[in-house]
Parts: structure tokens; sequence; C-alpha cells
């Protein structure tokens, strides 16, 4: 039964277990992530974070455990069903239609909010003009929020990589969503790009108050944003806490920490 609770987690995962063949990439991981909360999951290569996301995504279902949000199912629905319901993602690989400006971009980020199609657009004008005008104006905060003013209307395509990464980042906020999952935000970037990212990822925290999911290599940038960190290790939850007390776990230190040192 579908119900919304105001209080509790906004997402749970509980007994997540995935397997491919003989591979399992999660076994039994369950994490809770609370309202506007900045929640990193952390592990080295093949640990299984890239995983967590497919299953919070829709893209894999797990074969065991269960995922809700706000307390209404989530486990195994299609992606465009998780995005519905509040869900958005950033991808390593930029995910822009590269032809397209980037307020065009982000306005597609929004297409689901839209309620006038092309047809009732047409008969519907004044109703479909209004929709447009609000639509127009929440893109706007975004490109304010997000310091993009100067490549509006820049094909995507020609966007510097640091820029073109924090247009897909308002291209996830286009959606409104309640859950932003973030898939290595400053991979490939540069020092002075790193330290941007955080910035706007610490301000979108503060100003919008959303909810993120980070998976990162840049454990710098893992231990000086998050709130509350998951450590993983082949598939298994070795760890949750604060950064200080992650770092500081023997467990994780030898999995993953002592073994990059
Ligand atoms: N589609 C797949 N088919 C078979 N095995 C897979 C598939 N996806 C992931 N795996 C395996 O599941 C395990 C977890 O992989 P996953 O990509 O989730 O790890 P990760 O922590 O994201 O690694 P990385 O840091 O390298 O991105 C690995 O052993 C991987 O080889």
């Amino acid at each position: 039964m579908e119900r919304v609770t105001a209080e509790g987690p906004l997402l749970e995962a509980r007994e997540l277990t995935l397997r491919f063949g003989g591979v399992t990439a999660l076994d039994g991981v369950s994490f809770e992530v609370a309202r506007g909360e900045l929640f990193a999951v952390i592990g080295p290569n093949g640990a299984g974070k890239t995983s967590i996301f497919n299953c919070l995504g829709g893209v894999y279902r797990p074969q065991h455990g269960t995922i809700t949000l706000e307390g209404n199912g989530l486990t195994g629905r299609a992606p465009a069903a998780v995005a519905a319901m509040g869900v958005a993602r950033t991808f390593q690989n930029l995910g822009l239609f590269r032809h397209l400006t980037l307020i065009d971009n982000l306005m597609l980020g929004r297409h689901h909010l839209m309620r006038t199609g092309f047809v009732s657009g047409m008969v519907w004008w004044g109703k479909a003009k209004r929709e447009e005008i609000s639509h127009r104006a929440a893109v706007e905060e975004i490109v304010e929020l997000l310091e993009l003013e100067p490549y509006r209307s820049t094909p995507a395509g020609l966007l510097p990589y640091g820029v073109a990464k924090r247009a897909e980042l308002g291209r996830a906020l286009a959606m409104e969503p309640k859950l932003l999952l973030l898939d290595e935000p400053v991979a490939g970037m540069n020092l002075e790009e790193t330290e941007d990212t955080a910035r706007y990822l610490l301000e979108i925290r503060r100003e919008l108050g959303l909810a993120m999911i980070l998976v990162e290599h840049d454990m710098r940038l893992v231990m000086d944003l998050a709130d509350r960190v998951l450590a993983l290790d082949f598939g298994v939850a070795i760890g949750t806490g604060t950064p200080e007390e992650i770092q500081h776990d023997p467990r994780v230190i030898d999995a993953y920490l002592g073994g990059a040192a």
C-alpha cells in the first residue's frame, strides 16, 4: 500500500543483495538517508558502489531486500518510474544533449513535471504559456544558484568540462527531486573545479535542503562534505558513521584507507 510519511528516514534500504551469476555485488546491505542529509558511499574498486546506485535508480533489481522512499516501495520499479517518484541522478559520463543549449537541457530536466502536451498546448495556449513561464522561472533559479548565466545559450557540447558537469547537476535539480544521486561528481576535475563543485553541493544542501547520496573516490571531498558515510568492501557494509568515525574505523582502514595509503 502506498503511503507518505513526514517522519522517519527519506530513504530506507534493507538487506539489499544483488548477484551476477557467481559474483555477489551486494551482500545484505542496509542503510538509511535522512531528509537533507549528504550521505556518501565509499569503497575500493568493485566494492559495490555503482551497484547500489543502479538498485536505487531502478536499473538493477536486487534478488533480495527492499528500498523505500518516504515509505513507498521503490524496489524493482523501472528507471522512469523511480525518477517520477523523485530520485534524480547524475552520471560519470555526461548525460547532456550536446546540440541543445544549456537552458534547453535544463528545461528537458523538467519534462516529467510538464502537464501540457504538444496538442493540448496548442488548444489551451494560455494555460500552456503560463506553464512554460513557471518552468522557465524555476530553471532561472537553478542557473542563478549554480552561476551558469554566462553559458545559458551555449550548446552543451561546447561547454568547458567543469561547467558541463555543473550543467548536468542543474539538469538533475530541474527535476525537483527529493533525492539526488551523484556518481563521482568530481571525476576528471582539476583542483579548482573540485573545490567549486564542493561549494555548489554545500549551497544546494543549504538552499534547497535536498538529500544527496554521493559515490566518490576523492576521499578529501567525501570527508569534507558528507554528514555520514557508508563503507563497502566486497559488497558488504563494513561501517556506517560520521566521516570522523569512518576514518578511525579499523575495518575501513584495513579495507580501504590503509590500502590506498
Ligand atoms: N553487469 C554486471 N555483470 C557482472 N558483474 C557485475 C556487473 N556489474 C557489477 N558487477 C560486479 O559486481 C561487483 C561490484 O561492482 P560495482 O561496479 O558495483 O563496484 P564499484 O564499487 O562501483 O566499483 P568502481 O569503484 O570500480 O566503480 C564487481 O565485482 C563487479 O565486477
